[in-house]
Parts: C-alpha cells; structure tokens; sequence
C-alpha cells in the first residue's frame, strides 16, 4: 500500500514539532527516516501510522484518508514496532506475539490454525521460537526487541512503520531485521540512526531537521559529506561501498 503524506503539522503548545511534511512511500518500497536526536522522527511515524491526529495536513494509506479507516481495518494493515515498548504483566513470548493477530480475530471466531501458523512463523522469522515459552520480562533487550518485531509480523501488515528497530540488536540480528523487513513484501518507513545500515537497506531517505524535510532522495544522493556535517555535525568521508548506488561512511576521529 502507498503511504502519502501532505503538509504535515503538528506540536504542543507554542511548539512545533512537525513542521510542513509532505513524503510519499511507494508500495513495497522501505522508506528511512532520519535526523538529530529530537529532529521529530518518532513524531512523525506516529503521525504516519495514525496513532495521532496532526494539528493540520493528512495522511493517506492505499488513498484512502487515514482519519476516515475504521480502527480496526488499519489495525489489520498496519503495524507499528515502538521504541522501548514496555509489556508489565505476566506473559510468555508467545502470549506477546499472538496480540499481533487480535485485529483479524473477531468476538465469535476461536484461535484459528492459521493464527497459530502466523505467530509460528514469526517467531521463527526473528530466531526466537526457541524462546517461545519464556516470561517476557525475563527476555534481554535485544530478544525483547525482537520479540516485538514478531508481534508487528504475526499481524500481517500491508504497511510496517519501526522506530529504531535496530536498538539493543547484536550487528547479526541489527542486519538481519532490516534485512527482512526490506526483503517483506509490504511498504515500511524505518527510523534508524545507523547512518550505514540506513544505506545499505532503504530504498530512499528522508532526512528531517526542527520537524521539517531536509533533504530527501536515494542514500547516495542524500548522504552527502556536506548533508553530514550540515545536519548531524559530523565530518565524514562518503564513498562507495561494494554494491553500487549503496554509499560507504567513514567517520572522521577528530
Ligand atoms: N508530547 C510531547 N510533549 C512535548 N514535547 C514533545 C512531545 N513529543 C515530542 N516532543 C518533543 O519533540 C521533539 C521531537 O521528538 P521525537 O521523539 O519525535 O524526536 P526523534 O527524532 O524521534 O528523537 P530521537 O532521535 O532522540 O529518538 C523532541 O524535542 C521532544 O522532546
């Protein structure tokens, strides 16, 4: 499903926090969104996702309104993987991800063959079904993570938005998340600030400043040195990496 945004505003108080973003993702295209820390990137995936109401502007999923799809249609078709998200209670692994497939249940039916399937298969896509018993909060932040991830897929989205679905990951299962979720067939938008991993799986970048699209475009035609110390204040050396198109950073120490 296509995702569009248009003029995007939103903020507390005085404040604006999302200032003017139009983006449009095409369908199956992995879309990364990054910027400094406070730049608005979790603000707006909220905003995308439509866990928020923007003060002006709006969103459309498979061009359709968001504000006008019914909860529980965009539940069935989009998934959000939080950063940080807490579970409290007493719960195994698969407890957690079978919540993935609350949308497609409803009051009358019982837990079918094809939800058991679909919570098995994610549990697997994550390399955790061998945890699938364990109480969650016995689990490490990176299996936490990825038990998350598993949740989002049990729930088989058209449309997938990650808010820095990399953190806590070991570089194995940082690869091979970002790696899935490029090679799914469904439509994401990832926030990520692993400037490298963001080349080397996203289809395009945004890049957002004070809320607003500073550049925006392929990894090479926006991670530029001039981008990198204009936006993240950093000196780099950008150059190709072994799969053309794909730029290679190389900080600078000082
Ligand atoms: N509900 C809120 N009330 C007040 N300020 C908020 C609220 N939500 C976000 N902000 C502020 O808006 C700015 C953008 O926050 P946001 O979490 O979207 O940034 P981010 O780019 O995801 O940051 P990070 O990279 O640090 O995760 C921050 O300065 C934050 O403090």
């Amino acid at each position: 499903m296509r995702i569009a945004a248009r003029n995007l505003v939103w903020g507390v108080r005085r404040r604006t926090i999302v200032s003017d973003v139009s983006l449009d993702v095409q369908e199956g295209e992995t879309l990364g969104l990054i910027g400094p820390n406070g730049s608005g990137k979790s603000s707006l995936l909220r905003l995308l996702a439509g866990l928020r109401r923007p003060l002006s502007g709006r969103v459309e999923i498979g061009g359709q309104d968001i504000a006008s799809v019914p909860r529980r249609t965009l539940a069935r078709q989009v998934a959000f993987v939080q950063q940080s998200a807490a579970t409290d209670t007493n719960v195994s692994v698969r407890d957690v991800v079978r919540l993935g497939r609350t949308p497609h249940r409803s009051a009358l039916s019982g837990w079918s063959a094809e939800d058991e399937t679909a919570v098995a298969a994610a549990l697997d896509r994550v390399d955790m079904a061998g945890h699938r018993a364990q109480a969650w909060q016995t689990l490490s932040g990176g299996e936490r993570q990825r038990v998350h991830i598993a949740r989002a897929l049990a729930q088989a989205p058209r449309v997938m938005f990650l808010d820095e679905p990399t953190n806590h990951l070991d570089i194995h299962h940082q690869i091979e998340i970002l790696r899935m979720v490029r090679d799914l067939d469904l439509t994401s938008v990832v926030a990520l600030h692993d400037l490298n991993l963001a080349a080397m799986f996203c289809d395009r970048i945004v890049v957002l400043r004070n809320g607003a699209v500073a550049a925006s475009g392929t990894p090479e035609a926006v991670l530029t040195e001039a981008l990198l110390r204009d936006i993240f204040r950093v000196e780099a050396e950008v150059g190709p990496s072994s799969r053309p198109g794909q730029p290679h950073i190389r900080f600078k120490a000082g």
